[in-house]
């Protein structure tokens, strides 16, 4: 049974938005250490004076570089693995990098949590590795592809590896909504690539949550995804500036590189396997061996009708419920409380 009371877990990327939230979570629910993996000194040192918990310990280090990884896993039960380049621009002009840290350094760190018998790892992906048209999506697909295949392969391990998709994260660091507040207090329209593209929305705290569901719940191999509502560009748009109390002036600017009208987090392929799990989607690992002749006899059925589960078939949110869950983020309340 796996439990956190007493635990010693590895956050890989542990200084990044998620591994901070993650490890508040973690210090709550009693864990005797965390050992923060990431790359940037400085934002070790800003997180250690921040959380001031010595049951926090730090590593430098690159997942890329698998004797740093080996340091941090040492002595340690479980792992979160964020580490990752997840920004669409940067992979496009820099692929091989997406491809050195997001595929093979989590192989590094698999294979590293296998040889130190750490009991499970959860693997965090993206609904863009599936369908993906940008780099980045691909290096996270081929990330989950290295997750399955360990399970598939090391059955005798002690080390359950699982994987979670989530969509946007709402007022992550660079993205949309903290664009459209700057815009707006700088008395600028909104630049909005394409109205009607839909993208899921997803809180830090959900995102967590999440990743504990998978933490508790996994089988070797198995995805797990978050059900989550979505909404238009234009929705999300009108939402922050009905909320900043201006009236929404959009300006159309159309698409960028590597965009996608709305994203996925379940491929019909998956979406027919998946178990519903009330909140969250399970789906098991495909177990089916090399033998292709039994491929050919024992395909999938079923798959031909099903659907996708994605931001354009997901519950979609107007205006004032977009608004409703934008005013809940804590960052938004900070922007509107300096308002006032
Ligand atoms: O000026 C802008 C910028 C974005 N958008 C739109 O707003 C939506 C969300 O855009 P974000 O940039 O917030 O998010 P993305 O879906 O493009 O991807 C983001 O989330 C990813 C994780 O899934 C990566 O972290 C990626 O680098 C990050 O930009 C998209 O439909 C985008 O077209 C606009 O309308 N106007």
């Amino acid at each position: 049974m796996t439990q956190l009371a007493g635990a010693t877990i590895v956050i890989t990327g542990g200084t990044g938005s998620f591994g901070r939230t993650m490890a508040r979570h973690l210090l709550t629910e009693g864990v005797a250490r965390i050992h923060i993996f990431s790359r940037d000194e400085a934002k070790q040192d800003e997180m250690r004076q921040q959380f001031s918990d010595t049951r926090l310990r730090f590593f430098l280090g690159d997942v890329r570089d698998r004797h740093s990884v080996d340091s941090a896993m040492t002595g340690a039960d479980y792992a979160f693995h964020a580490a990752a380049l997840k920004q669409v621009p940067s992979c496009e002009f820099f692929p091989d990098q997406a491809v050195k840290t997001n595929v093979l350094g989590s192989q590094n760190v698999i294979e590293s949590a296998h040889e130190h018998e750490l009991r499970s790892v959860v693997c965090l992906s993206t609904d863009k590795a599936v369908y993906p048209v940008n780099a980045m999506g691909m290096s996270k697909a081929l990330m989950e592809k290295t997750a399955q295949a360990f399970a598939r392969n090391h059955p005798e391990s002690r080390t359950t590896v699982s994987i979670t998709r989530y969509g946007n994260v709402m007022y992550s660091r660079g993205s949309v909504i903290p664009l459209f507040v700057r815009l707006i207090e700088q008395g600028k329209p909104l630049t909005v690539t394409e109205p009607t593209m839909t993208r899921f929305l997803m809180s830090l705290d959900e995102s967590v949550d999440l990743v504990k569901h998978a933490f508790f719940h996994a089988e070797p191999g198995d995805l797990f995804v978050k059900k989550a509502p979505a909404c238009t560009v234009a929705t999300l748009a009108t939402a922050v500036a009905e909320l900043m109390g201006v009236e929404p002036d959009l300006r159309k600017i159309g698409m960028r590189h590597g965009e996608k009208m709305w994203e996925t987090l379940l491929s019909r392929e998956e979406k027919i396997k998946a178990t519903d799990q009330g909140d969250y989607f399970r789906v098991p690992l495909d177990a089916r061996s090399l033998d292709y002749s039994k491929y050919v006899e024992d395909g999938e059925d079923g798959t031909v009708t099903a659907e996708d589960y994605d931001s354009d078939n997901t519950e979609r949110l107007d205006v004032e419920q977009t608004k409703a869950l934008v005013a809940a983020l804590p960052e938004m309340q900070a922007v509107l409380e300096a308002r006032r």
